[in-house]
């Protein structure tokens, strides 16, 4: 078995992955891709199109463990090259699509144009807005009407609907994409716009360019996040498939210690996962809430409270914590998306790549405990050591407490 990743980027997505110190070969298309990685640990990079013979005969000549494919959408026929590469090689491979909260922290995420617009009520400056014409009058409500600049096509009707929603032609830029980097700074700068504001058209709605020339103009970018998509991994699932295939450490979880005393609890799912988990915050004193159609027999004597009906977002309501536990795929995705949304921490037992919390092994006596992780890459091994150290915990803790009474009493 290979030792490193081969990783097709030269997008965002292939940037993001290559700051994670894995055993990489990072493949683009062109010179100006592999400039953006300069600098990357463990990072070996290589410029050129391959086709699928290419590919494979790279695959097997360069000790290769896996694949990920986090080219461009709209690279299809690269995609398909190297689905035909990897199946003739035997090489698992990874599709990542589209980020997950994967520009850095200038970016400010929305979930709509009407945030974007009330967001930008209580800012100053000139704005660029290239979300497209269709959400136009959701910016009605910006009250000093000369800050906003609308980039939309050049046509008859869109111009119209332009008009329609405030915009007079001094603050109206008709043209036909795609805009280069270039392009698009000069167009911040004969705005000049403070905040530019887009949807999540992904690399071939161009935002790369958007916001590198919002970046290098100093200007920030607003941005309307798109709906969840099927298919396609996250680069965190990808980062975690790929240390686990290639057996690769990464550093400890931090756990930040919690207090749940009295604070509720939401678990979806009664089978054998909920219940463990409903046990170990009971032990916690969280007032713990269970959702399923049906429960398991762990649950009898339980002191928790059962609501014997399937999953809805609103069993979030005052939640501190969820988990999701039910054995359906897609249930659980949502509510690890729900809970996301509201801030409420979540982990989703089926999907660590979902979690915004993993759940931790308890080993406790009385107040006194101790928590086991691998860093979610072995959730067995944290069982094993767990259970090691539950069958000596109780002993330690009264073995240590009578150690610290001796040296007070001596
Ligand atoms: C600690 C503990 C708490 C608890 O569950 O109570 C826990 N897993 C435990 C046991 C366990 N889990 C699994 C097996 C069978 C393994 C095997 O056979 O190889 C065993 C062993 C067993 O049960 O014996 C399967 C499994 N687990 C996860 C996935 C999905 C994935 O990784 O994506 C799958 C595949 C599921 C599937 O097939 O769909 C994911 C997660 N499990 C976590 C926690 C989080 C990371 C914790 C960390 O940082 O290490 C994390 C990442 C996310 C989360 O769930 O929050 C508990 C120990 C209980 C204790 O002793 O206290
Ligand atoms: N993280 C871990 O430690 C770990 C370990 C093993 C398995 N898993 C995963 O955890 C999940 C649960 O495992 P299990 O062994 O408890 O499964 P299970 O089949 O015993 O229980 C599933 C439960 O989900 C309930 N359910 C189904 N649809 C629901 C809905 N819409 N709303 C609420 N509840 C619903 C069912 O009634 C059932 O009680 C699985 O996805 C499994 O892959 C996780």
């Amino acid at each position: 078995m290979g030792r490193r990743v081969l990783l097709f980027g030269g997008t965002t997505e292939g940037r993001e992955l290559t700051r994670f110190r894995l055993p990489l070969v990072y493949a683009v298309a062109t010179a100006y891709g592999a400039e953006l990685v300069r600098g990357a640990e463990n990072t070996e990079v290589t410029v050129g199109r391959m086709d699928a013979a290419e590919m494979e005969k790279f695959i097997k000549d360069s000790d290769i463990a896996c694949v990920i494919d986090a080219t461009h959408p709209y690279a299809r026929e690269a995609r398909e090259n190297i689905r035909a590469a990897c199946a003739a090689a035997n090489t698992p491979l990874m599709r990542v699509q589209r980020r997950e909260a994967v520009t850095d922290g200038d970016v400010v995420r929305v979930k709509s144009a009407e945030e974007a617009a009330r967001f930008l009520e209580g800012t100053t400056g000139n704005v660029l807005l290239t979300t497209g014409s269709k959400e136009l009058e959701a910016f009605a409500c910006v009250s000093d009407r000369s800050r906003l600049f609308a980039r939309v096509l050049p046509d008859p009707e869109v111009i119209k609907k332009c008009a329609e929603c405030g915009f007079d032609s001094g603050h109206i830029i008709a043209m036909q994409g795609p805009f280069s980097l270039l392009m698009n700074e000069e167009m911040i700068r004969l705005t000049g716009a403070r905040w530019l504001v887009t949807k999540d058209g992904g690399a071939a709605g161009g935002i790369e360019e958007k916001i590198e020339a919002a970046r290098s103009c100093k200007a920030r970018v607003i941005m309307i996040e798109r709906p969840h998509e099927e298919g396609g991994h996250s680069c965190t699932e990808a980062l975690l498939w790929a240390r686990r295939i290639l057996g690769l450490s990464r550093p400890p979880l931090f756990p930040m210690l919690t207090d749940m005393e009295e604070r509720s609890a939401v678990i979806a799912g009664g089978g054998r996962i909920a219940a463990r988990r409903a046990a170990t915050l009971i032990k916690c004193g969280a007032a713990v809430t269970v959702v399923s159609p049906e429960f398991g027999p762990e649950f009898k004597e339980m002191k928790c409270r059962l609501v014997r009906k399937g999953w809805e977002p609103e069993d979030l309501e005052g939640a501190a914590l969820a988990v999701a536990a039910t054995d359906d795929e897609k249930v659980n995705a949502a509510i690890g998306a729900a809970a996301k949304e509201r801030g409420i921490p979540v982990s989703v037992a089926d999907n660590a790549a979902e979690c915004s919390f993993f759940f931790p092994s308890l080993v406790t006596s009385g107040e006194v405990s101790a928590s086991v992780s691998a860093g979610a890459l072995s959730p067995a091994l944290t069982h094993r050591l767990a259970e090691r150290l539950r069958s000596v915990w109780d002993e330690w803790v009264k073995e240590e407490r009578a150690a610290l009474e001796e040296k007070k009493d001596g």
